[in-house]
C-alpha cells in the first residue's frame, strides 16, 4: 500500500485544548489498534485513507472534553480544509486522539485529513500537534474557560465578506444565565455553501457583545425541514473583562427540500416587486406599521412579512396593536397573554406580542386619576382653588378620563412596546412588523400623540401649580408622596407618547405599509388614508393590493365580473394622486385560507421579493 504523505497546515493562531471536565470511563476506552472517525453527524472515518496533502488544513482543536453529542465523542476541533475551504467543527474519542489514529473527512471536499496517528500507519506516529511543531508552527491549548474562538472562527472565513444582517442577544432566565443565540445572515454565494453545509457566517450587531466566544457545550441539535440549529453553552470574553456563560445557537441552511404548503392553484400577478431587498438590508432595528381598512389581509401581510424577516436572519417581533386580535388565527398558535411569545416554525427567531388595550387603557387612567384628573378636581374643590378648577375645565380632562380618545390605547400598546425595546433584554430585535388596528383607528391614533402630549403637558404645569399653593396644606393630609410617584409616571407616559410621535415620523428606521383590496371603496379609502399619512409626515412607501383574482381560462362568469371590477380599481389606484406614487405590490387572493407558518410562507414568497 502506498504511504500517503500527511501534510497539515494548521493556521498558527490554531490552538487546543482538552478540558479535564468530563473524563470518559473505561468502558469506552478504545484500544490502541482503533481508529476514529472525527465526524460529529457520520461515523465514517476509516474507510479511506486520508488524502495525500498538497490540500492543507488549518486545524483549531477545541476543548470540548464535556461535548455531549456522542458518549464515544469527547473532543472537537474545529478546522479549515485548505483545498476547498471549507470550515468543519468535528468531534472525536479523546483516547483515539492521545492512543490510536483520528483523521477527519472535509464536508466540503470529502478529504481525509490526518489528526493523530500513534500507530504509524500514516508514517511517523504522532499527533497534529507533532505535526505542527515540526513545521514550526504554533499549537495553543486551552482550557474550556479559555478558549476564545472568534467570530471568523465560526464563520470560517472573513466576515467582511458576509452580509451582516442580524445578531441576537439575549434573554436572562430565571437562573440569571444568559441565553444567547446568534443569527446570522449570509449572502447570496455563501448561501449557496451554506445549503452544503459546508460553512456558516455569524455576526454580532450589539456593542455590548463580546467580540469572542466558544461553544464548551452542545446542548442539542434540531433539525427541521431547512434548518439545522445547534445550541451549546457559550463562553465569552466581554468587554468587562470575566468570562461568561450563555447558551448559542447556530443555524445551518440546508436545501429546502419541499414545499410542505401546497396550494391548489394560484397565479402570481404581474411582477410583485415590494423591494424586499431593500427592507432586508442592514442591521439596524426598522419598524414596519401595516394598517389599512379591516379584512383586508393586513394581519395576513404583517405576520407574512414577519416570517420573512426572520427566515432572512432577522430576529424579529410581531405586535399586534389591534384591539381585535388576530395574529394567533393567523399563526394558528396561542400568543395571547400580553407577553412576548415565541412562534414556532421559523428559521430565526421570531417572537410574537398582543398587546391587551383594555389593560393598557385601565393603566392610563389610574395614572391621570391620580394624579390629574377627578383626584386633584376634588382635592382643590376642598381646598376652595375654585380658578385652578376653571384651568382644569380647559383641560377637558373628564372626557380625557371617562371616554378614552380612540387610538389611545393603541398609542399606549405602541409606547409599551417602545418600552419593552429599550431595554437590552430585547435589543436582538431587527425588525418589529405592527399589525395595526383598521384604518379610523389609526389616522386617530396618528394626531394621538400630540393632543396627549400637550394634555399631559398641562396636567403637569397644573400640578405645579397645585404643589407651591398648596404644599402646606398637603403636608397635613399627607398626600404629597402619592402624587409625586404619580406626576413621575404621567412624565414618562408623556415621554413615550412623544417617543411614539418621533417614531411614526422616523423615516429612517420607519414605514407604514398601506394594505388594502381592489374595490373602489377600500381604494378610496386608502387614499384618504395615505394622505392623512403624509399629513402627519408619516413615511409612507408601499401599497399592497391583496386578494386579486388571478385571470382564469374558466367561463366563471362570477369571477370574469369580479375580476373585471377589480382591474377597474387597479386603474383607480394608478392614476390616483396619492396612491400612484407608492410602491405597487400585487398579492394574488389564493383559494385556501393563510392559516400557520408554512401558509405564511408561501404568501410572504409572493408578496415580499
Ligand atoms: N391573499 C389572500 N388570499 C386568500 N385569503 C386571504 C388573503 N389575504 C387574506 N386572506 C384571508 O382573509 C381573512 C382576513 O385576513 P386578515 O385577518 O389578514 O385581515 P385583517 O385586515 O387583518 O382583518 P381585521 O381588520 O379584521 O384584523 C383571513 O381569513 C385570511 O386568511
Amino acid at each position: 500500500m502506498a504511504e500517503p504523505t500527511r501534510q497539515f497546515l494548521p493556521s498558527t493562531s490554531a490552538h487546543f485544548g482538552i478540558s479535564e471536565y468530563h473524563r470518559r470511563g473505561l468502558q469506552t476506552l478504545i484500544n490502541s489498534n482503533s481508529v476514529t472517525d472525527a465526524d460529529q453527524e457520520q461515523h465514517e472515518a476509516g474507510n479511506s485513507m486520508p488524502s495525500k496533502s498538497n490540500d492543507s488544513s488549518a486545524v483549531k482543536l477545541s476543548a470540548t472534553s464535556n461535548l455531549k453529542t456522542s458518549a464515544r465523542h469527547d473532543l472537537a476541533m474545529i478546522f479549515t480544509c485548505k483545498v476547498c475551504e471549507t470550515r468543519s467543527v468535528k468531534t472525536a474519542c479523546r483516547e483515539s486522539y492521545e492512543k490510536g489514529v483520528v483523521v477527519a473527512r472535509c464536508g466540503g471536499c470529502n478529504n481525509l485529513h490526518l489528526i493523530a496517528d500513534h500507530l504509524g500507519w500514516f508514517g511517523e506516529p504522532g499527533s497534529i500537534e507533532d505535526f505542527l511543531a515540526a513545521r514550526g508552527e504554533e499549537v495553543k491549548k486551552g482550557s474550556v474557560d479559555t478558549l476564545n474562538l472568534t467570530l471568523e472562527d465560526l464563520a470560517g472565513r472573513e466576515l467582511s465578506t458576509c452580509d451582516l444582517i442580524s445578531s441576537v442577544q439575549s434573554q436572562r432566565n430565571s437562573r440569571s444565565t444568559f441565553f444567547v443565540s446568534l443569527c446570522w445572515q449570509i449572502t447570496r454565494t455563501s448561501k449557496a455553501k451554506l445549503r452544503n453545509m459546508t460553512t456558516a457566517a455569524c455576526c454580532f450587531r450589539s456593542t455590548s457583545l463580546p467580540s469572542s466566544f466558544s461553544i464548551h457545550k452542545k446542548l442539542a441539535v434540531k433539525r427541521n425541514s431547512n434548518a439545522v440549529s445547534f445550541m451549546g453553552l457559550l463562553s465569552f470574553s466581554p468587554k468587562t473583562s470575566s468570562f461568561s456563560t450563555g447558551l448559542i445557537s447556530i443555524s445551518l441552511k440546508q436545501r429546502r427540500s419541499k414545499n410542505s404548503f401546497q396550494v391548489r392553484a394560484v397565479v402570481a400577478p404581474s411582477e410583485a416587486v415590494s423591494g424586499f431587498d431593500e427592507m432586508v438590508a442592514g442591521t439596524q432595528r426598522k419598524y414596519y406599521m401595516l394598517g389599512g381598512k379591516g379584512g383586508v389581509g393586513k394581519t395576513s401581510c404583517a405576520a407574512s412579512l414577519a416570517v420573512k424577516f426572520a427566515n432572512n436572519g432577522h430576529p424579529t417581533l410581531v405586535v399586534s396593536t389591534d384591539p381585535a386580535h388576530s395574529l394567533s388565527d393567523s399563526f394558528a398558535q396561542d400568543l395571547t397573554g400580553g407577553q412576548l411569545v415565541p412562534v414556532e416554525g421559523p428559521d430565526f427567531p421570531l417572537f410574537a406580542l398582543e398587546i391587551n388595550p383594555e389593560k393598557a387603557r385601565e393603566e392610563f387612567r389610574n395614572v391621570t386619576q391620580k394624579d390629574g384628573g377627578t383626584g386633584v378636581k376634588d382635592f382643590m374643590d376642598g381646598m376652595g382653588l375654585g380658578m385652578l378648577v376653571e384651568q382644569l375645565g380647559e383641560l377637558k380632562l373628564g372626557e380625557l378620563l371617562d371616554t378614552p380618545p380612540p387610538g389611545l390605547d393603541e398609542a399606549i400598546a405602541i409606547s409599551k412596546v417602545i418600552q419593552f425595546l429599550e431595554s437590552q433584554e430585547y435589543s436582538m430585535f431587527t425588525r418589529i412588523v405592527f399589525d395595526t388596528a383598521p384604518t379610523g383607528h389609526t389616522l386617530r391614533l396618528l394626531s394621538l400623540p400630540d393632543f396627549l402630549d400637550a394634555s399631559i403637558g398641562k396636567i403637569l404645569k397644573l400640578r405645579e401649580k397645585i404643589a407651591s399653593a398648596t404644599s402646606a396644606i398637603k403636608s397635613v393630609f399627607g398626600q404629597e408622596q402619592n402624587r409625586q410617584g404619580a406626576s413621575d409616571k404621567l412624565e414618562r407616559l408623556r415621554e413615550r407618547m412623544v417617543k411614539v410621535r418621533e417614531l411614526f415620523r422616523d423615516t429612517d428606521s420607519t414605514e407604514f405599509v398601506i394594505v388594502t383590496i381592489p374595490t373602489v371603496m377600500a381604494v378610496s379609502e386608502s387614499s384618504r388614508l395615505s394622505e392623512s399619512l403624509k399629513k402627519e409626515n408619516v413615511p409612507v412607501k408601499r401599497l399592497i393590493v391583496n386578494q386579486i383574482i388571478p385571470p382564469s381560462a374558466s367561463d366563471c362568469k362570477f369571477c370574469a365580473m369580479k375580476r373585471k371590477d377589480q382591474m377597474r380599481a387597479l386603474e383607480m389606484i394608478k392614476s390616483d394622486s396619492e396612491l400612484s406614487s407608492l410602491m405597487l405590490i400585487e398579492a394574488p387572493l389564493v383559494d385556501v385560507e393563510i392559516r400557520g407558518v408554512p401558509a405564511l410562507r408561501f404568501m410572504g414568497d409572493i408578496i415580499w421579493k
